[in-house]
C-alpha cells in the first residue's frame, strides 16, 4: 500500500471543473499531479500552477495545462506535501527546497490542502530540520543569526556543490530541540534581512489528508487566516 498515494488521491477528488490549481513539489504531491494527469486526459478542464521545475516538468509531460501564477489573479486550489503537520494544520514545509514558490501560490489559493502519510503527523513541530531560504550574499552572517534563535544550523548541500532553490539562493536546515511556538519563530525569522522565506506554514492550511498503512484516510480540518 502506498500511503502518499492514497492520500494523494484522495485530495485530488476535490478538484472540479473549471478550476485553478496549484501544484505542490515533493513525492506526496507527485502522486496528486499523476492523479490530475489521469484526469485530464479524461476529460478534466483545469489550468494549473506549479512550485518549482519539477512538477512543472511532470505537469507538462502529462497534459496539464499550466499557466504562470504572475498571470492569475487567485487560486482555487492548492494540494502539496508537508515534512511535519500537527493537529492545528501548522506545517513544516521546504524538505525538497520549494519553501518560497510553494508558500506564494498556497496564499494566493483559496483552500490548501495537505497531503502526507502519517509518519508526517506530529504533536510538536521541530522533529524535522526547519528549512529557511536565504540569499547568498554574506550567508554566513544570516547563518549566524538564525544560530542565536537557538537552533543548530547547516546549509544544505547538493554533493560537493551548495544546493541552489528554484530561485538561485540557499536553504539553512535549522534544528530545533522543540518549536514551543511556531508563530513566535516565525516572526523571529523573518525579522532576519538575509531571509527570504522560512519553512513554516501557519494559518495557511484548510485541511489534511493523510495516509494511513492500514489503508484508512484520516481528515483534519484547520482554520486558516490568509
Ligand atoms: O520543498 C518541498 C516541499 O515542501 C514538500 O512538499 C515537502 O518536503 C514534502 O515532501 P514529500 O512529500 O516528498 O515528503
Amino acid at each position: 500500500m502506498n500511503v502518499k498515494q492514497l492520500a494523494a488521491e484522495k485530495a485530488v477528488e476535490y478538484v472540479q471543473d473549471g478550476m485553478k490549481v496549484g501544484l505542490g513539489t515533493g513525492s506526496t504531491a507527485y502522486w496528486a499531479i499523476r492523479k490530475l494527469g489521469e484526469r485530464v486526459s479524461g476529460g478534466l478542464q483545469i489550468t494549473a500552477v506549479a512550485t518549482s521545475q519539477a512538477s512543472e516538468d511532470q505537469a507538462r509531460e502529462l497534459g496539464i495545462p499550466l499557466v504562470a501564477f504572475g498571470d492569475v489573479d487567485s487560486l482555487d486550489l492548492t494540494i502539496d506535501g508537508a515534512d511535519e503537520l500537527d493537529g492545528a494544520l501548522q506545517l513544516i514545509k521546504g524538505g525538497g527546497g520549494a519553501l518560497l514558490r510553494e508558500k506564494i501560490v498556497a496564499m494566493g489559493s483559496a483552500r490548501m490542502i495537505v497531503v502526507a502519510d502519517e509518519s508526517k503527523a506530529v504533536t510538536t513541530l521541530g522533529k524535522f530540520p526547519l528549512p529557511v531560504e536565504i540569499v547568498p550574499f554574506a550567508w554566513e552572517w544570516t547563518v549566524a543569526a538564525l544560530a542565536k534563535l537557538g537552533c543548530k544550523t547547516e546549509l544544505r548541500r547538493s554533493g560537493e556543490d551548495l544546493y541552489k532553490t528554484d530561485n538561485g539562493n540557499y536553504i539553512a536546515d535549522c534544528r530545533f530541540v522543540a518549536i514551543e511556538s511556531a508563530a513566535e519563530l516565525a516572526l523571529a525569522l523573518q525579522r532576519i534581512p538575509g531571509v527570504v522565506e522560512h519553512g513554516l506554514f501557519i494559518g495557511i492550511a484548510d485541511l489534511a489528508i493523510i495516509g494511513k498503512s492500514d489503508g484508512t484516510i484520516e481528515i483534519i480540518e484547520g482554520g486558516q487566516d490568509r
